[in-house]
């Protein structure tokens, strides 16, 4: 890893205005530059601009030369966090791909404060993109593309780099989408390298003996065998995929924020129709499941969808050796929706 993170000085300012201090970055030999905290400061005037949080860090909005803008992403406070950070770090280092959000550069203190420059991506999350309430309904078309990149990215990682990686958080909040809605997957903090992926899952309950209560992966998207063995695997991306195809075909959330349901299992009757019947599947079944915003979608394709749900029925497979790899999936996809091609998704996007 060492090699990546050699950094060369250099001296250039990149702020607009005299009063601003100089971002002075350096260079390293990836092409990803090394901040420091000054120049973290002045990138996102004094952390101004929050852009998003999660369990482990906050995002916020970044300015480069010329006014284009990054996202940076901070984890600060304690060591499991800056290990999170070091961790994703070493992982985006290694990575280059259209649909894998893209690191610019990052600031290191050894310690236990660390952050992420990423590219931003100014449609925010896909999570929000489905449940906002805004008359700008994500068009059935854009939906199969975003199902077809996302599949793309993970057989990337799971096949096609070395070592291969399970990204280990796959859901709607870690899917971003840039000004055309194409969509980029992040958050490779709860990712695993090579075939490292034994690992004890936290647990949900809070023993006498310990009263903390750590959740495990996130709700309604983690995969009942990972619970149950504690084997991280790319088969568990491939779940966590499944009920990201239920969200864009639903539009509803993966655990209802209403009655807490948890999609796959209001999906549950559907799915197990899809897989007995395919495309036999009676048309009136599938509409009632389907987002009720699509109705006057021109660009809705029924056959897509029964095709688009069978695929989703087989990543939410029970035994993980019945789930496709993402490279099933992305061939799947091409062959039986041919809109993808219009839309100038391909197998060598
Ligand atoms: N590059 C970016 N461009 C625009 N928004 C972003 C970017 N990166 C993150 N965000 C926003 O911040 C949110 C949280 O980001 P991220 O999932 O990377 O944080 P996290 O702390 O790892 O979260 P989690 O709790 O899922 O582990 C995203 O859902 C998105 O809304």
């Amino acid at each position: 890893m060492s090699c990546f993170l050699t950094c060369v000085r250099f001296d250039e300012s990149i702020t607009t205005t005299d009063k601003k201090p100089k971002i002075t970055g350096s260079v390293s030999v990836s092409g990803v530059t090394c901040y420091t905290w000054d120049d973290v400061e002045s990138l996102t005037s004094n952390f101004s601009r929050l852009i998003g949080s999660g369990g482990y860090s906050s995002i916020y909005l970044a300015r480069l030369s010329g006014a284009k803008k990054a996202a940076l992403k901070v984890h600060v406070g304690s060591h499991r966090l800056y290990q999170v950070f070091r961790s994703e770090l070493e992982i985006l280092l290694r990575l280059q791909h259209p649909h894998i959000v893209k690191l610019l550069g990052y600031f290191d203190d050894s310690e236990e404060t660390g952050a992420l420059l990423l590219e931003y991506l100014p449609q925010g999350n896909l999570q929000e993109k489905l449940n906002c309430s805004s008359k700008h309904v994500l068009p059935w078309r854009n939906r199969t593309a975003i199902a077809f990149q996302v599949a793309q990215a993970m057989e990337h990682i799971h096949e096609k780099c070395s070592p291969q990686i399970v990204h280990g958080d796959i859901k709607s909040s870690n899917i971003l989408l840039d000004k055309n809605l194409n969509s980029k997957l992040c958050d490779f903090g709860s990712a695993k390298v090579g075939f490292s992926s034994m690992v004890q899952p936290s647990t949900t309950v809070s023993s006498p003996r310990s009263r903390q209560v750590r959740m495990v992966g996130s709700p309604g998207y983690t995969d009942p065998h990972y619970l149950r063995t504690g084997i991280a695997s790319k088969k568990m991306d491939m779940y966590g995929f499944g009920v990201v195809v239920l969200e864009l075909v639903s539009g509803k959330e993966a655990v209802s924020a209403e009655k807490g349901e948890m999609l796959v299992h209001t999906a549950a009757p559907l799915i197990h129709e899809i897989c007995d019947l395919g495309a036999n599947t009676a048309e009136e079944k599938v509409r009632r499941f389907l987002d009720p915003r699509l109705s006057r979608d021109s660009s809705l394709d029924i056959e897509e969808v029964k095709t688009i749900l069978r695929v989703a029925a087989f990543c939410l497979h029970s035994p993980p050796s019945l789930r496709p790899s993402a490279s099933l999936v992305v061939q799947t996809l091409v062959d039986k929706i041919p809109s993808l091609t219009f839309l100038g998704c391909g197998k060598d996007d």
